[in-house]
């Protein structure tokens, strides 16, 4: 039997809807053995994050050797990295063990608005680790701040924004319309020749935490088992619209999307 296996580098939420926790969940789901390096620990629920506790740097590189080392990965998931010193080293692990197969998810506010990176550390994103991205999956907002564009809401300005982020490194480029307020909710795939429209019914929830770590989780996950960009992105956007659509309803807040409704309720068309 072959073993696909991919690798989340991000922070813990200890809801369990977001961050490692969303991830290792939905490389389950997707039948990819998942594994873990934590950036930070966060004391997080559904109504927003009350502690924010950065690992060393020094322990970070600590789990990266001892996991790419011995048991190696076929894809790497970055989230929350919250200073530009843990992103430096991030960035020489995955050039040290010259990881294939990166996707980035420039992680910079939670829903309730707590910052998971510091202002200072977006130029890092930028030089150290878009260059080395397969796919980067940026909301709309984080466009904005990583492009400094001054409004992205048309088609043509996700466009503009995804040519962008390409000429500075990444291989492809997805602008996630999670945050826009149409009906239909599109997301678009740049690969540098082409673009690609992945739409959805936009449903009226308010049970969306973590559908950004989720969505890049199950790219990656995709990309370990083998498929090729725009089959892993289409299949990420069908596993994150069924999570989405079958919300578990849990907490006060923001709740977790159903990580188990792509296997159990069957998917929804794209
Ligand atoms: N209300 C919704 N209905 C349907 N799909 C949605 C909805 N909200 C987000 N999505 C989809 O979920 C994925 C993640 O998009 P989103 O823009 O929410 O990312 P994000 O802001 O980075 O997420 P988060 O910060 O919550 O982890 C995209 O494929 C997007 O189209
Ligand atoms: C550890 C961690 N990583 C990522 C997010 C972003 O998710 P959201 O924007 O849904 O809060 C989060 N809240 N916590």
């Amino acid at each position: 039997m072959t073993v696909h296996k991919a690798l989340t580098v991000a922070g813990s939420d200890s809801g369990g809807g977001a961050g490692i926790q969303a991830d290792l969940k939905t490389f389950q789901e997707l039948g990819v053995y998942g594994m873990s390096v934590l950036t930070a620990l966060t004391a997080q629920n559904t109504q927003g994050v009350h502690g924010v506790f950065p690992v060393p740097p020094e322990f970070i590189a600590q789990q990266m050797d001892a996991v790419l080392s011995d048991i190696g990965t076929d894809a790497v998931k970055t989230g929350m990295l919250f200073n530009s010193i843990i992103i430096e080293t991030v960035a020489k692990k995955l050039k040290e063990y010259n990881v294939r197969n990166y996707v980035l998810d420039p992680v910079m506010v939670a829903k309730g608005g707590a910052p998971l990176l510091v202002t200072e550390a977006v130029a890092a994103v930028k030089e150290h680790l878009l260059p080395l991205a397969t796919v980067v999956t940026p909301n709309l907002p984080e466009a904005k701040v990583l492009t400094g564009m001054e409004k992205i809401e048309t088609k043509e300005e996700m466009k503009e924004a995804a040519k962008l982020l390409h000429d500075w490194g990444a291989q492809h480029v997805v602008i996630k319309g999670g945050h826009g307020t149409d009906d239909i909710v599109t997301d678009l795939l740049y690969d540098g020749r082409e673009f690609v429209e992945l739409s959805a019914e936009r449903f009226h929830t308010q049970h969306t935490h973590g559908t950004g770590c989720t969505f890049a989780a199950a790219i990656a996950a995709g990309l370990a088992s083998g498929k090729n960009v725009r089959e892993a992105v289409k299949q990420a956007k069908v596993f994150i619209t069924a999570a989405i659509s079958h919300p578990l309803g849990i907490g006060h807040g923001h709740g977790p999307t159903n990580h188990w409704a792509y296997r159990r309720e069957g998917s929804n068309d794209v």
